[in-house]
Protein backbone atom coordinates (compact mmCIF):
# COMPACT_ATOMS: atom_id res chain seq x y z
CA UNK A 1 0.00 0.00 0.00
CA UNK A 2 1.78 3.07 -1.18
CA UNK A 3 1.50 6.11 0.80
CA UNK A 4 -0.87 9.66 0.38
CA UNK A 5 0.95 12.65 -1.13
CA UNK A 6 -0.82 14.42 1.67
CA UNK A 7 1.30 12.27 4.06
CA UNK A 8 4.20 14.28 2.81
CA UNK A 9 4.96 17.92 3.58
CA UNK A 10 4.93 20.44 0.63
CA UNK A 11 8.24 22.40 0.70
CA UNK A 12 8.77 23.92 -2.70
CA UNK A 13 6.62 24.49 -5.74
CA UNK A 14 7.96 25.69 -8.77
CA UNK A 15 6.69 25.94 -12.42
CA UNK A 16 5.95 22.68 -13.15
CA UNK A 17 7.56 20.77 -10.31
CA UNK A 18 7.29 20.60 -6.62
CA UNK A 19 9.26 19.27 -3.54
CA UNK A 20 7.61 17.05 -0.52
CA UNK A 21 9.52 15.77 2.54
CA UNK A 22 8.99 12.82 3.20
CA UNK A 23 10.99 12.10 5.96
CA UNK A 24 14.32 13.95 7.68
CA UNK A 25 17.07 12.52 5.04
CA UNK A 26 14.38 12.45 2.13
CA UNK A 27 12.19 14.08 -0.51
CA UNK A 28 9.80 13.65 -2.90
CA UNK A 29 10.78 15.52 -6.79
CA UNK A 30 7.67 15.68 -8.64
CA UNK A 31 7.34 16.52 -12.52
CA UNK A 32 3.85 17.76 -13.37
CA UNK A 33 2.27 17.14 -16.91
CA UNK A 34 2.26 21.21 -17.01
CA UNK A 35 4.49 22.80 -20.03
CA UNK A 36 5.28 26.35 -20.26
CA UNK A 37 5.93 28.75 -23.37
CA UNK A 38 6.96 31.94 -23.39
CA UNK A 39 6.99 32.50 -19.70
CA UNK A 40 3.74 31.42 -19.33
CA UNK A 41 2.15 28.37 -17.37
CA UNK A 42 -0.41 26.99 -20.38
CA UNK A 43 -3.64 25.95 -18.98
CA UNK A 44 -3.56 23.16 -21.01
CA UNK A 45 -1.47 20.09 -19.41
CA UNK A 46 0.64 17.38 -21.71
CA UNK A 47 -0.48 13.71 -20.99
CA UNK A 48 2.99 12.15 -19.62
CA UNK A 49 5.33 14.77 -19.96
CA UNK A 50 5.90 14.57 -15.93
CA UNK A 51 6.63 10.90 -16.82
CA UNK A 52 8.91 10.97 -19.69
CA UNK A 53 10.65 13.41 -18.00
CA UNK A 54 11.31 11.57 -15.26
CA UNK A 55 12.39 8.95 -16.64
CA UNK A 56 14.70 10.60 -18.63
CA UNK A 57 16.19 11.67 -15.44
CA UNK A 58 16.70 8.51 -14.27
CA UNK A 59 18.48 7.17 -17.56
CA UNK A 60 20.89 10.23 -17.39
CA UNK A 61 21.49 9.64 -13.79
CA UNK A 62 22.71 5.96 -14.30
CA UNK A 63 24.41 6.51 -17.92
CA UNK A 64 26.53 9.45 -16.83
CA UNK A 65 27.90 7.76 -13.84
CA UNK A 66 28.29 11.00 -11.56
CA UNK A 67 27.50 10.90 -8.02
CA UNK A 68 23.84 12.27 -7.27
CA UNK A 69 21.08 12.47 -5.22
CA UNK A 70 18.51 9.75 -5.96
CA UNK A 71 17.60 7.65 -3.58
CA UNK A 72 15.51 4.88 -4.49
CA UNK A 73 13.92 3.40 -7.73
CA UNK A 74 11.50 4.87 -9.59
CA UNK A 75 8.92 2.56 -8.40
CA UNK A 76 10.38 3.15 -5.01
CA UNK A 77 7.05 2.02 -2.23
CA UNK A 78 7.73 5.50 -0.53
CA UNK A 79 6.35 6.66 -3.99
CA UNK A 80 2.45 7.62 -3.87
CA UNK A 81 -0.04 6.03 -6.50
CA UNK A 82 -0.94 9.71 -7.55
CA UNK A 83 2.05 10.76 -8.93
CA UNK A 84 3.50 7.51 -9.36
CA UNK A 85 5.99 7.66 -12.32
CA UNK A 86 7.05 11.17 -12.70
CA UNK A 87 8.36 11.23 -8.63
CA UNK A 88 11.56 10.35 -7.47
CA UNK A 89 12.69 9.39 -3.69
CA UNK A 90 15.95 12.13 -3.62
CA UNK A 91 18.22 12.86 -0.68
CA UNK A 92 18.02 16.05 1.37
CA UNK A 93 21.08 17.82 0.25
CA UNK A 94 22.37 20.89 1.19
CA UNK A 95 21.77 23.05 -2.13
CA UNK A 96 24.54 24.80 -3.50
CA UNK A 97 22.85 28.13 -4.54
CA UNK A 98 23.89 28.26 -8.06
CA UNK A 99 22.00 27.45 -11.29
CA UNK A 100 25.04 25.73 -13.44
CA UNK A 101 24.93 26.36 -16.81
CA UNK A 102 26.83 25.02 -19.58
CA UNK A 103 26.88 26.16 -23.37
CA UNK A 104 28.13 24.36 -26.32
CA UNK A 105 25.88 26.52 -29.04
CA UNK A 106 25.46 30.48 -28.55
CA UNK A 107 21.25 31.07 -27.95
CA UNK A 108 19.25 32.71 -25.54
CA UNK A 109 20.64 34.42 -23.43
CA UNK A 110 24.17 34.25 -24.25
CA UNK A 111 23.49 35.37 -27.56
CA UNK A 112 22.47 37.95 -25.96
CA UNK A 113 25.28 39.35 -23.46
CA UNK A 114 27.19 38.08 -26.41
CA UNK A 115 26.02 40.49 -28.74
CA UNK A 116 26.08 43.09 -26.69
CA UNK A 117 29.91 43.02 -25.00
CA UNK A 118 31.39 39.88 -27.29
CA UNK A 119 31.09 37.40 -24.07
CA UNK A 120 29.12 35.06 -22.20
CA UNK A 121 29.38 35.71 -17.80
CA UNK A 122 32.56 37.09 -18.45
CA UNK A 123 33.60 34.67 -20.99
CA UNK A 124 35.07 36.06 -24.14
CA UNK A 125 34.14 34.33 -27.51
CA UNK A 126 35.72 34.71 -30.85
CA UNK A 127 33.94 37.61 -33.14
CA UNK A 128 31.16 36.80 -35.90
CA UNK A 129 29.44 34.13 -33.69
CA UNK A 130 25.83 34.39 -34.75
CA UNK A 131 22.38 32.19 -33.09
CA UNK A 132 23.40 28.44 -33.07
CA UNK A 133 27.36 29.03 -33.87
CA UNK A 134 29.27 26.31 -31.97
CA UNK A 135 30.81 27.37 -28.89
CA UNK A 136 33.94 24.96 -28.50
CA UNK A 137 34.82 24.50 -26.61
CA UNK A 138 31.52 24.33 -24.50
CA UNK A 139 31.91 27.24 -21.36
CA UNK A 140 30.67 27.33 -17.65
CA UNK A 141 28.00 30.19 -17.45
CA UNK A 142 26.19 30.58 -14.41
CA UNK A 143 23.27 32.14 -13.31
CA UNK A 144 22.09 33.08 -9.50
CA UNK A 145 18.54 31.55 -8.74
CA UNK A 146 15.54 33.82 -9.62
CA UNK A 147 12.36 33.80 -7.38
CA UNK A 148 9.54 32.03 -8.89
CA UNK A 149 8.30 33.62 -11.75
CA UNK A 150 11.79 35.84 -12.38
CA UNK A 151 14.44 35.23 -14.52
CA UNK A 152 17.59 33.47 -13.30
CA UNK A 153 20.38 36.30 -13.97
CA UNK A 154 23.43 35.33 -15.21
CA UNK A 155 26.53 36.00 -13.58
CA UNK A 156 30.88 35.28 -13.97
CA UNK A 157 32.90 32.64 -12.47
CA UNK A 158 34.38 35.30 -10.37
CA UNK A 159 31.14 36.04 -9.08
CA UNK A 160 30.15 32.47 -7.99
CA UNK A 161 33.99 31.88 -6.63
CA UNK A 162 32.96 34.98 -3.87
CA UNK A 163 29.66 33.60 -3.42
CA UNK A 164 30.17 29.79 -2.46
CA UNK A 165 34.35 30.20 -2.63
CA UNK A 166 36.78 29.49 -5.35
CA UNK A 167 37.58 25.70 -4.51
CA UNK A 168 34.03 25.31 -4.99
CA UNK A 169 33.09 27.41 -7.83
CA UNK A 170 36.27 25.15 -9.67
CA UNK A 171 34.52 22.14 -8.26
CA UNK A 172 30.96 23.15 -9.92
CA UNK A 173 32.54 24.77 -13.66
CA UNK A 174 34.81 21.25 -13.77
CA UNK A 175 31.80 19.41 -12.70
CA UNK A 176 29.56 21.17 -14.98
CA UNK A 177 31.12 20.94 -18.24
CA UNK A 178 32.21 17.03 -17.86
CA UNK A 179 28.38 16.47 -17.26
CA UNK A 180 27.28 18.66 -19.88
CA UNK A 181 30.31 16.83 -22.45
CA UNK A 182 28.77 13.43 -21.35
CA UNK A 183 25.51 14.32 -22.31
CA UNK A 184 26.11 15.67 -25.29
CA UNK A 185 27.90 12.90 -26.72
CA UNK A 186 25.35 10.66 -25.75
CA UNK A 187 22.64 12.90 -27.51
CA UNK A 188 24.95 13.39 -30.39
CA UNK A 189 25.41 9.61 -31.45
CA UNK A 190 21.33 9.63 -31.40
CA UNK A 191 21.18 12.59 -33.71
CA UNK A 192 20.19 14.76 -31.44
CA UNK A 193 21.74 18.09 -30.17
CA UNK A 194 22.22 18.93 -26.08
CA UNK A 195 22.63 22.92 -26.99
CA UNK A 196 23.05 23.83 -23.43
CA UNK A 197 21.57 22.76 -20.40
CA UNK A 198 21.24 23.87 -16.53
CA UNK A 199 22.47 21.64 -13.61
CA UNK A 200 21.88 22.09 -9.87
CA UNK A 201 24.02 20.58 -7.19
CA UNK A 202 24.09 20.01 -3.13
CA UNK A 203 25.53 18.94 -0.49
CA UNK A 204 25.29 15.36 1.04
CA UNK A 205 25.11 15.32 5.25
CA UNK A 206 28.69 13.54 4.72
CA UNK A 207 30.34 16.60 2.55
CA UNK A 208 29.45 15.08 -0.94
CA UNK A 209 28.99 17.09 -3.92
CA UNK A 210 25.99 15.35 -5.44
CA UNK A 211 24.50 15.89 -8.75
CA UNK A 212 20.83 16.76 -7.57
CA UNK A 213 17.19 18.28 -9.04
CA UNK A 214 16.60 16.94 -12.59
CA UNK A 215 19.03 16.30 -15.00
CA UNK A 216 19.74 16.93 -18.92
CA UNK A 217 16.04 16.90 -19.43
CA UNK A 218 13.77 18.79 -22.24
CA UNK A 219 13.38 21.34 -19.54
CA UNK A 220 16.62 21.72 -18.04
CA UNK A 221 18.13 21.89 -21.27
CA UNK A 222 17.67 23.11 -24.92
CA UNK A 223 17.65 19.96 -27.31
CA UNK A 224 17.82 20.10 -31.10
CA UNK A 225 16.92 18.00 -34.02
CA UNK A 226 20.43 17.68 -35.42
CA UNK A 227 19.15 16.90 -38.56
CA UNK A 228 17.45 20.41 -39.39
CA UNK A 229 20.59 21.90 -37.63
CA UNK A 230 22.28 24.77 -39.23
CA UNK A 231 24.33 27.97 -37.42
CA UNK A 232 22.32 31.01 -38.23
CA UNK A 233 18.68 29.72 -38.62
CA UNK A 234 16.29 30.13 -35.55
CA UNK A 235 16.32 26.70 -34.29
CA UNK A 236 13.64 24.80 -33.46
CA UNK A 237 13.17 23.52 -29.84
CA UNK A 238 12.95 19.55 -30.51
CA UNK A 239 9.91 19.51 -27.92
CA UNK A 240 8.25 22.81 -27.58
CA UNK A 241 8.45 23.82 -31.39
CA UNK A 242 4.85 22.27 -31.89
CA UNK A 243 3.53 24.71 -29.20
CA UNK A 244 5.37 27.40 -30.17
CA UNK A 245 4.34 27.50 -33.97
CA UNK A 246 0.78 26.60 -33.16
CA UNK A 247 0.59 29.48 -30.25
CA UNK A 248 2.35 32.25 -32.63
CA UNK A 249 1.42 31.32 -36.36
CA UNK A 250 -2.15 29.72 -35.44
CA UNK A 251 -3.77 30.47 -32.34
CA UNK A 252 -4.40 34.30 -33.24
CA UNK A 253 -2.21 34.84 -30.15
CA UNK A 254 0.87 37.02 -29.97
CA UNK A 255 3.81 37.08 -27.40
CA UNK A 256 3.15 40.53 -27.09
CA UNK A 257 -0.83 40.49 -26.69
CA UNK A 258 -0.68 40.78 -22.92
CA UNK A 259 -2.63 37.95 -22.35
CA UNK A 260 -2.02 34.69 -21.08
CA UNK A 261 -1.55 32.12 -24.27
CA UNK A 262 -5.05 30.31 -25.02
CA UNK A 263 -5.86 26.43 -24.19
CA UNK A 264 -3.88 23.99 -26.74
CA UNK A 265 -6.46 22.12 -29.59
CA UNK A 266 -5.72 18.15 -28.99
CA UNK A 267 -3.63 17.13 -31.49
CA UNK A 268 -0.98 19.95 -30.49
CA UNK A 269 -0.98 17.63 -27.13
CA UNK A 270 -0.94 14.11 -28.80
CA UNK A 271 2.05 15.81 -30.73
CA UNK A 272 3.57 17.59 -28.47
CA UNK A 273 3.56 14.40 -25.99
CA UNK A 274 4.84 11.98 -29.03
CA UNK A 275 7.79 14.05 -29.38
CA UNK A 276 8.85 14.20 -25.58
CA UNK A 277 8.67 10.44 -25.97
CA UNK A 278 10.48 10.72 -29.14
CA UNK A 279 12.98 12.57 -27.40
CA UNK A 280 13.55 10.19 -24.74
CA UNK A 281 13.20 6.82 -26.80
CA UNK A 282 15.97 8.08 -28.81
CA UNK A 283 18.03 9.43 -26.22
CA UNK A 284 17.88 6.36 -23.95
CA UNK A 285 17.28 3.45 -26.44
CA UNK A 286 14.37 2.50 -24.06
CA UNK A 287 10.62 2.15 -24.43
CA UNK A 288 8.52 4.65 -22.73
CA UNK A 289 5.93 1.69 -22.84
CA UNK A 290 8.37 0.27 -19.77
CA UNK A 291 8.54 3.23 -17.86
CA UNK A 292 6.08 2.76 -14.15
CA UNK A 293 2.53 4.62 -13.86
CA UNK A 294 1.34 4.01 -17.37
CA UNK A 295 -2.44 3.64 -17.97
CA UNK A 296 -3.17 -0.12 -16.90
N1 LIG B 1 16.62 18.52 -6.19
C1 LIG B 1 16.79 18.77 -5.07
C2 LIG B 1 16.98 19.07 -3.68
C3 LIG B 1 17.57 18.10 -2.84
N2 LIG B 1 17.95 16.87 -3.33
N3 LIG B 1 17.77 18.38 -1.52
C4 LIG B 1 17.38 19.57 -1.02
N4 LIG B 1 16.81 20.52 -1.78
C5 LIG B 1 16.62 20.31 -3.10
C6 LIG B 1 16.03 21.43 -3.87
C7 LIG B 1 15.22 22.42 -3.34
N5 LIG B 1 14.90 23.31 -4.34
N6 LIG B 1 15.54 22.91 -5.43
C8 LIG B 1 15.48 23.77 -6.63
C9 LIG B 1 14.85 23.11 -7.77
N7 LIG B 1 13.50 22.67 -7.45
C10 LIG B 1 13.42 21.25 -7.60
C11 LIG B 1 12.00 20.75 -7.38
O1 LIG B 1 11.04 21.50 -8.12
C12 LIG B 1 11.09 22.88 -7.96
C13 LIG B 1 12.49 23.41 -8.21
C14 LIG B 1 16.22 21.77 -5.19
Amino acid sequence: MRPELSEYTPIYSGKVRELYAVDDEHLLLVASDRISAYDYILDTPIPDKGRVLTAMSVFFFDALGVPNHLAGPADDPRIPEAVFGRALITRRLDMVPVECVARGYLTGSGLKEYRANGEVCGVPLPAGLVDGSRIDPPIFTPATKAAVGDHDENVSFERVAQDVGLELATQLRELTLDVYARGADIARDRGIILADTKFEFGRSSDGDLLLADEVLTPDSSRYWDGALYEPGKALPSFDKQIVRDWLTKESGWSTDAGTPPPPLPGDVVERTRARYIEAYERISGLSFADWPGGAA
